[in-house]
């Protein structure tokens, strides 16, 4: 049986184990290592699993995959993944990568990374009378709502994730409660974790567009229940540009399994 060694990462509570897969120790298309590394009782336990690789023509590549093996874009896994490769020595401050939905810039002042996200073009932001749906590299659920304190997230987001409509491709589900014109607060049930998490990075980044469009102004501060992130972008022609998503990344343990 082998051994590997892995990181766990935490961005607002949103966790990861992570793994210097630079050797391609791990096969990068093996979904079942995502499952067993993720489980919280069989395994480490995280929301998701990430490899780090070289690339030719970036810093590095960032493969993700939710704790269910299943792949999409992850916010805040972007962040720890750019705070781990600085502790790898792979950057310094700042850096261009490749993460899965195409590339990405960021800045690390600390624990603190700012992480710029992909356009958000007109096309993928829909606006119905009671929710928006949004794709800022994963696709997100957005309602408003009050007291989402005393919400029950998992039961009402696995409602609209499995209902007919999104069964099969699932969807991300945020509740987000307005604070004022910069400060919202968001709760968000993840596809593939199929669970509420402490925070979801592209979640938070469809909510504060969201925001915006019902009159809110950007940057947005954005408390989860893993603490705060922050969200600017500009609104141009009704598509969200230079979007930058910024919070806190640490590393919280290091370990060794046997796969
Ligand atoms: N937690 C992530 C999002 C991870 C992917 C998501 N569960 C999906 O499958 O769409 C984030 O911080 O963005």
């Amino acid at each position: 049986m082998a051994s590997i060694e892995f990181y766990k990462y935490q961005g607002t509570g949103n966790d990861f184990v992570v793994v210097d897969n630079r050797s391609q120790k791990l096969y990068r298309n093996d979904k079942s290592i995502a499952q067993k590394l993720c489980d919280r009782k069989f395994g480490v336990g995280s929301d998701g699993l990430i490899l780090i690789e070289d690339h030719e023509e970036y810093d590095f590549e960032m493969i993700f995959f939710n704790p269910d093996g299943s792949q999409s874009m992850c916010g805040n896994g972007s962040r720890c993944a750019v705070k781990f490769a600085q502790f790898l020595g792979i950057i310094g401050n700042q850096t261009t990568f490749l993460s899965t939905d195409g590339v990405h810039e960021a800045s690390i002042d600390g624990d603190i990374v700012r992480l710029s996200m992909q356009d958000v073009a007109q096309g993928k932001i829909n606006t119905f009378p009671e929710h928006f749906t949004i794709n800022t590299g994963s696709p997100h659920y957005v309602i408003f709502a009050s007291n989402i304190k005393d919400k029950n997230v998992k039961e009402e987001g696995a409602s609209i994730r499995y209902s007919e409509e999104f069964a099969v491709d699932g969807i991300n589900v945020n509740f987000v409660e307005k604070q004022s014109e910069n400060k919202i607060s968001v709760r968000t049930y993840e596809r593939g974790v199929e669970d509420e998490t402490l925070s979801c990075g592209t979640g938070v980044t469809a909510c504060a567009i969201a925001h915006v469009l019902h009159g809110g102004a950007s940057p947005v501060q954005i408390e989860t229940l893993g603490g705060q992130l922050s969200v600017e972008f500009e609104l141009e022609k009704s598509s969200a540009k230079r979007v930058w998503l910024t919070g806190p990344a640490k590393n919280v343990f290091k370990g060794e399994i046997e796969l």
